[in-house]
């Protein structure tokens, strides 16, 4: 287990793009992806499932690169092989070069009606084979004057799906308020501030203040991670608004100029 957490930004392409076009894509991400790692700042690109193959040829060439410019999945699975029609195995994306699966998307959540026990069971699996499980969490409702309750919550949230992942297992959680997904602006920085450090107190107090990452996403873009407690959040998740390249570099540098511990 690394002995500080180190800063991170991650991708979902979600369904936007072609495998053609997620191939043009990394041929600019991939030396973005190079050079954060360089000044000691993690990516993750999430692909399309046609595409994590592609990706992970690209970004994954050393056994160090599948967490540090890692390659994820939009979900997996919770069994390694067997009679699952149109599942996707942890054991077959760790053989490909995966280092991250996404778990338990807000659209997973509420359109594919995922529930916290399927989210927990991933999970388990994905760390069990040794990806990082980016366990996406957030309330639904926007009340921007709940703290207290968004913080209720996601730790409900969290404590459901990571208790079957050891202590010592990397975790990533993604806070995307739900109402903030998909929208013209994130949610305000204040907000985020103060759900991410009532996160942060519970992770810490579990005994995760090493092993789990807080990322936020929901309609983050340039200019929200200078706004950010970097005592509370670890990094960003980045949606729509890294579909331009040079958006994702300027997020990276964002994220450089933050003196981390
Ligand atoms: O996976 C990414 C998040 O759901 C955020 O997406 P968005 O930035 O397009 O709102």
């Amino acid at each position: 287990m690394p002995t500080k957490r180190t800063p991170l930004i991650g991708m979902s392409l979600k369904m936007y793009f072609t495998p053609a076009r997620t191939q043009r894509y990394l041929s600019a991400f991939v030396p973005i992806a190079r050079s954060a790692n360089a000044i000691g700042i993690t990516t993750f690109l999430i692909p399309d499932f046609l595409s994590v193959a592609a990706s992970c040829a690209a970004l994954v060439t050393t056994e160090e690169q599948r967490y540090a410019t890692g390659v994820g999945a939009q979900d997996c699975f919770w069994e390694d092989s067997g009679a699952y029609t149109g599942e996707i195995s942890p054991a077959h994306l760790w053989e490909l070069g995966v280092g991250y699966v996404e778990i338990g998307h807000a659209e997973r959540r509420r359109i594919f009606r995922e529930s916290g026990d399927d989210v927990a069971k991933k999970a388990a699996a994905a760390a069990k084979r040794g990806l990082i499980p980016v366990v996406c969490i957030g309330e639904i409702e926007p009340d921007e004057s709940q703290i207290d309750f968004a913080v209720q919550y996601c730790v409900q949230q969290i404590d459901e799906a990571v208790r079957c992942v050891p202590l010592d297992s990397q975790v990533v959680f993604a806070y995307e308020p739900v109402w903030a997904i998909g929208q013209h602006n994130p949610a305000p920085t204040e907000y985020i501030n103060a759900v991410c450090a009532g996160l942060r107190l519970h992770l810490d107090s579990l005994g995760r203040e090493k092993s789990a990452r807080i990322i936020y996403g929901g309609s983050a873009g340039p200019g929200l991670f200078t706004e950010l407690d970097i005592d509370a959040v670890d990094g960003m998740f980045i949606g729509r608004f890294g579909h331009e390249p040079t958006n994702f570099e300027i997020m990276v540098q964002e994220i450089a100029t933050k003196k981390f511990g």
